[in-house]
């Protein structure tokens, strides 16, 4: 139950291999990221319930007994959520007032959030008003999982808040939850993407509630323990793109040529499990033949990605300016923009790296060298969490805020 407030954190991801056909059924390849989402919830002074959700300039507050109307007549077994409630949904966005297939950013995020606090506080008898805020440093729709970094951090911090979860801080600079409490987690999140989302696979969230590198089929979830140290350049072409859109884009393709697509969805899946093989390969002493194969991977993928309708001329880009110096690269993610990531052997040298960086950059481009494997969701003692996320934590900018 929520003492005086809580601070969690989800890491965002990167996909290998394996975007969009995994939501049909077939093999991706996952790493967390190590940048993070903030969530801090603290008890509200007022009875009302507020979200500060400043990298979306959004500051919204409600009155808990307008919110206590919209509880579900049952009361959803907290342990067993599987699909969303779209009565719910539709009354949620009655209540706000949003037409559905509304796609900006602060109605998403609002809904999910609404959609959550609602429904788990419905499985507990105290409702108590809260003051939400969260912050990230991924950048929001760009194919490193915002969505899903969000959404573990308001299951974990709601279902902390309510009683479901323990809060296991002990003294530790920081703590996780058990695997039995990891998994609830990971099923209210997958709740909040289906929100966001539309038709989700379940990677996104596993990868902010696990974290580490995992293998996604199906639901079925099983870490790479032996994934080699790869370097990895990600590159943000600052080109916005909504994965719902995108993902509704190959399902239509699926459904107008399904002799056409299909293969391809399967030749990605083909290409996953050929680099979880060539992975396995590495961890017992990584050659440049390994690498040969991970980067002939990211160039068929990166044209099967093209094929079903996901790519984008500012991606294109990306990979012509590191195939010049010999680097290669796709996208992750979603596409249609966003994010891409470029393989970087042991021993590309930082003349390279840094004159690639630099051509990048001058297309207007944001790249960074990453590291990958983050751990997944946990809860921070106030310390450990970095003074300038705190500051943004405990300052949200409540001026601007919309009573409602
Ligand atoms: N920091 C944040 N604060 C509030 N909402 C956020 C935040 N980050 C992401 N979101 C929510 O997630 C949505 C973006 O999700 P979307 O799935 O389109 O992109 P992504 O998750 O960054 O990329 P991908 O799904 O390809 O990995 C936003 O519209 C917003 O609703
Ligand atoms: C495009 C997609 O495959 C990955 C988005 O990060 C969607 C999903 O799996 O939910
Ligand atoms: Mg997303």
């Amino acid at each position: 139950m929520l003492d005086k407030e809580l601070i969690v954190s989800a890491p965002g991801k990167v996909i290998l291999h394996g975007e969009h056909a995994v939501v049909h059924g077939k093999l991706a390849l996952a790493v967390a990221l190590n940048m993070r989402t903030y969530l801090r919830v603290g008890l509200s002074a007022d009875s009302r319930v507020s979200l500060n959700l400043p990298n979306i300039n959004t500051f919204l507050s409600w009155d808990l007994s307008s919110l206590k109307t919209l509880m579900p007549a049952y009361a959803t077994e907290l342990q067993k959520v599987d699909k969303p409630d779209h009565g719910l949904i539709q009354q949620l966005r009655e209540f706000m007032g949003v037409l559905e297939g509304s796609m900006e950013n602060s109605t998403l995020a609002t809904l999910a959030f609404l959609y959550l606090y609602v429904s788990i506080f419905a499985g507990s008898r105290d409702w108590i008003g809260i003051t939400v805020t969260v912050w990230s440093e991924l950048p929001t729709g760009a194919g490193l999982g915002s969505s899903a970094a969000y959404v573990v951090c308001l299951s974990a911090a709601l279902l902390s808040a309510c009683g479901v979860l323990s809060c296991p801080v002990n003294g530790c600079q920081i703590s996780r939850w058990n695997r039995e409490e990891l998994e609830i987690i990971n099923k209210w999140a997958f709740q909040g993407e289906k929100i966001i989302h539309g038709n989700p696979s379940g990677v996104d969230n596993a990868v902010g509630t696990w974290g580490g590198a995992l293998r996604y089929l199906s639901g079925d979830i099983t870490p790479l323990n032996s994934v080699p140290i790869l370097r990895i350049l990600l590159t943000n072409t600052q080109v916005p793109r909504s994965t719902k859109v995108l993902v509704a884009g190959v399902k239509d393709k699926i459904l107008k040529f399904p002799a056409i697509t299909i293969p391809v969805l399967d030749s990605i899946n083909a290409i996953s499990h050929e680099c979880e093989k060539i992975l396995g390969e590495m961890a017992t002493g990584p050659t440049d033949k390994h690498y040969d194969v991970l980067e002939e991977l990211f160039d068929i993928n990166q044209h099967h990605l093209n094929v079903i309708g996901v790519g984008h001329p500012s991606l294109d880009k990306l990979c012509q300016i590191t195939l010049a110096h010999g680097l290669h690269s796709k996208l992750t993610g979603a596409g249609g923009g966003g994010c891409g990531i470029t393989l970087l052997r042991p021993g590309t040298d930082s003349i390279t790296v840094d004159k690639v960086i630099k051509e990048l950059e001058d297309c207007g481009y944001d790249c960074w060298e990453t590291n990958i494997g983050a751990p997944g969701v946990q809860l921070h003692c106030t310390s450990s969490v970095k003074e300038e996320i705190s500051e943004i934590l405990w300052t949200p900018s409540s001026g601007n805020q919309q009573n409602l």
